[in-house]
């Protein structure tokens, strides 16, 4: 090889962590690749990781935690670039692809609180920090009665803020915090009947240039089938709905033998509106499922309900 195979990822603990991950499949399926030097893992900046004051939907625009590694992608100073699927745009930017899916982890938000309160047990006015729109209508829609604030930052930073007081409970997505080994202090993990998950969430995907089908056929032995089906149902539900970044939405496809089920939802931020579907199909009609569905709920909205 003439030069190493370059990992590009972002800085947070669960990046590396996700790129760690990458690397040692990567090592496992190609052995070859433990030699020294024949791997390198080079961490990028997003924009997204620069907005710390502020919360996502504000800062607006997508790809906020993309754009710099794809752009390393393109200048070929990383080979691949490792995602949190969540935050990767629906449509990808023209000459990339995502080469492989990793085995998606549990796909539920595990829940925070001080007291060791569950959400339907937490006292009512009780502070909820998340920064999430998701989150934040999904807590409302359940319990009306708490208040929800913005709160960012990392895994670590926002425990230490409950701890400080400055929030009753916050919410985090539970692949993360098993990627990262932090489940320890979980108070409960919330079902999706009743916290449905982001689109995507708990899956990890690895971008490549089209035209590098070395990378590519590195990574092929990496791609989980069953995950991909999962995330390209929903997110193929997320793209029908081209809402944006400020809209409630989430999703989530399981796998049944060979069929799909999957949920949807969109919701107000402040949880008053809801509007669910519910589908299943052979796997093969993923895509067309998650679109349909998507086209379906659209339909049902009211016709402004989609925030600029
Ligand atoms: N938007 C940040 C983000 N992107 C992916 C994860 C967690 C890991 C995952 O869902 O794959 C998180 C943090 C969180 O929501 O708690």
């Amino acid at each position: 090889m003439t030069h190493p195979l370059r990992i590009g990822t972002r800085g947070s603990p669960l990046a590396l962590a996700q790129a760690h991950e990458t690397r040692d499949r990567l090592i496992a399926a190609h052995p070859h690749l433990a030699a020294p030097g024949a791997i390198e893992i080079v961490v990028f900046k997003t924009t997204g990781d620069r907005i710390l004051d502020r919360t996502l939907a504000e800062a607006g625009g997508k790809g906020l935690f993309t754009k710099e590694l794809e752009e390393a992608l393109y200048d070929g100073r990383a080979d691949l670039a490792v995602h949190s699927m969540k935050d990767v745009p629906t449509v990808l930017p023209p000459g990339l692809e995502i080469a492989a899916l990793l085995p998606r982890e549990d796909v539920r938000d595990a829940l925070f609180t001080r007291g060791g309160h569950g959400l339907d047990d937490l006292p009512a006015g009780s502070l909820v920090g998340t920064a999430g729109l998701r989150r934040q209508a999904q807590i409302l829609e359940r319990r009306p009665d708490l208040r929800v604030v913005p709160l960012r930052g990392n895994v670590q930073t926002r425990l230490s803020k409950l701890d400080a007081g400055e929030v009753d409970a916050t919410l985090l997505a539970l692949a993360g915090l098993r990627r990262l080994g932090l489940t320890e202090r979980i108070t409960a993990v919330l079902e999706p009947e009743v916290m449905l998950p982001a689109v995507a969430q708990g899956a990890i995907g690895i971008e490549i240039r089209s035209d590098d089908a070395t990378t590519r056929a590195l990574l092929a032995p990496l791609h989980c089938a069953g995950t991909a089906s999962r995330v390209i149902a929903e997110r193929a539900f997320l793209g029908a709905l081209d809402g944006s970044c400020r809209t409630p939405i989430a999703a989530m496809a399981v796998l049944d033998g060979g069929r799909l089920h999957m949920r949807g939802k969109v919701l107000s931020t402040d949880g008053r509106q809801v509007f669910r579907i519910e589908r299943s199909g052979p796997a093969a009609d993923g895509p067309a499922m998650g679109a349909d569905a998507g086209a379906e709920i659209k339909a049902a909205l009211p016709p402004d309900f989609f925030l600029p």
